[in-house]
């Protein structure tokens, strides 16, 4: 392995990552190098970890390369892996960009949830065709401390638990997953949500995700959000014929989410890429033994 490892540091709405380029997926990346490479005390600090390689040279994405050149093999702050990050793929345009691999425009990005169609604008938004949402029947309760409520369970490649609430105080500090019922809903856990609305077709969030903990954004969250909010607003586009678009506020930002009547889901936010560098390969490769 080169003793040079280049790495990023970019956000989403200020869902942050570290991203770590490795075209030939040549880099050892267990787990436990994730979590290092995450932790904002000892490493870069990250919600989660893109690592940037080629389709071809990923053994997950190389029946995808003829689609798309590049995967995102996401994962969690935690080491965890997940199988979507609507933020991050953004972020991942945007570094794709900088690196000279690709110009405004649309390109085409692997993902564990399929392949993801991205623009880039010019005001530096990007926008991402995030597929259609699963809604799976089921009734789930989602609880803080005293209080519970019903939560819509939407699936966007991942899962998400949707709760509105009346005051966003309400999910309290988040430090710890919010306990869900029955425990058979979500077996590989869950990304919760709780939703207040701020006008016509606005809300806001606060969410705790799987693998990384409260955070300021999630991408794929903010659409879990604006579909259930659409379901239960009576403004289902493939009931009504006509798109629904909700303005999502989160603690780092807005984002805004479009579901149009055939399903599919568009979201538009910022991508940002902060600070670039070099690792230190004694101290990573220490990590993945
Ligand atoms: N922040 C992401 C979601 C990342 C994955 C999630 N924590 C999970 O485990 O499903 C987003 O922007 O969508």
């Amino acid at each position: 392995m080169s003793t040079r490892i280049a790495f990023l540091k970019g956000h989403g709405t200020e869902n942050d990552f570290v991203i770590v380029p490795d075209p030939e997926n040549a880099i050892d990346l267990p787990p436990s190098a994730v979590a290092a490479l995450c932790d904002r005390r000892a490493g870069i600090g990250g919600d989660g970890l893109l690592h940037v390689v080629r389709s071809a040279a990923h053994p997950e994405a190389k029946d995808l390369a003829a689609e798309a050149e590049w995967f995102m093999d996401y994962r969690n702050g935690d080491g965890s892996i997940a199988e979507m990050c609507g933020n991050g793929v953004r972020v991942f345009a945007r570094y794709l960009q900088r690196a000279g691999h690709i110009t405004e425009g649309d390109l085409a990005i692997a993902t564990r949830g399929g392949v993801k169609r991205v623009h880039l604008a010019k005001n530096g938004d990007v926008t991402v065709g995030m597929g259609k949402a699963r809604l799976p029947e089921g009734d789930v309760t989602v609880s803080v401390g005293e209080r519970s409520w019903p939560a819509r369970n939407v699936n966007m490649g991942n899962p998400h638990a949707v709760a509105f609430v009346e005051d966003l105080a309400h999910a309290g500090s988040l430090h710890e997953a919010p306990p869900f019922s029955p425990a058979s809903a979500y077996p590989d856990g869950v990304n919760v949500e709780f939703v207040v609305d701020r006008g016509p077709r606005h809300v806001a969030l606060r969410v705790h995700e799987r693998g990384a903990g409260e955070t300021r954004s999630c991408g794929t969250g903010a659409c879990a959000v604006a579909v259930a909010t659409a379901r239960r607003d009576g403004a289902d586009p493939a009931v009504t014929g006509t798109p629904a678009t909700y303005t999502v506020d989160v603690p780092g930002g807005t984002l805004v989410i479009t579901e149009l009547p055939d399903g599919e889901i568009e979201m538009t936010g910022p991508a940002v890429i902060v600070a670039e560098g070099e690792l230190d390969a004694t101290w990573l490769t220490t990590l993945a033994r």
